[in-house]
């Protein structure tokens, strides 16, 4: 783990970012913060609300400058279209240890299907969130210091990275 950095948890839609996030920042006695929940609180609107009044653009733009915000050694949920812009990505490298959480998109969507708090999830067919998927599994994967699966027990995700985070 870099001295000072962020851990950014990266990952598809329903992968765990904000579950794990949260649990990792327990354990690790560390700041916890859901990149979703600020613009939410920020903006004073729902997910959902940004995306249909405002558009996906100014949703990814509002993204990345408060990610940017946060101040050093904290544990950082990212929304799933974080890696939107390329810059952004230099910009986590430098300030932090990236790790993808993965898992097969089946689980995925069976986690996220139908969810009103993911506007991508309710407004994709299954077959286009797959394609999406699987683009975003390549930018993930070469983005990331460390590939963790959450196709098993919470707490068995949270482990594997505490013990991965130790070794980096
Ligand atoms: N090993 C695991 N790691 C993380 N979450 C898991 C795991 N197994 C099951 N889950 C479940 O999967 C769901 C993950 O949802 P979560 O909201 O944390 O995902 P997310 O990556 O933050 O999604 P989004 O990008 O939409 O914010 C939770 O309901 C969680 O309990
Ligand atoms: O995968 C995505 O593009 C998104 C995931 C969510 O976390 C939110 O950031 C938003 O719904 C967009
Ligand atoms: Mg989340």
């Amino acid at each position: 783990m870099k001295e000072n950095g962020h851990v950014f948890l990266i990952g598809f839609m329903g992968a765990g970012k904000s579950t794990i996030g949260r649990l990792l920042a327990d354990r690790l006695r560390k700041d916890f913060i859901d990149v979703d929940a600020l613009i939410v609180q920020k903006e004073n609107k729902s997910i959902s609300d940004i995306f249909s009044e405002h558009g996906e653009a100014f949703f990814r733009e509002k993204e990345a400058a408060y990610l940017k915000k946060i101040s050093g050694g904290s544990i950082i949920a990212t929304g799933g279209g974080i890696l939107y812009f390329s810059e952004t990505l230099e910009w986590m490298k430098q300030n932090g240890t990236i790790v993808y959480l993965q898992a097969p998109f089946s689980i995925l969507y069976e986690r996220i299907f139908q969810d009103s708090n993911r506007p991508l999830a309710m407004t994709k067919s299954e077959a286009s969130l797959k394609e999406l998927y699987s683009k975003r599994h390549d930018v993930y994967s070469s983005a990331a210091d460390l590939i963790v699966p959450t196709d098993c027990r919470v707490e068995e995700s949270v482990d594997l990275i505490i013990e991965r985070l130790q070794k980096d």
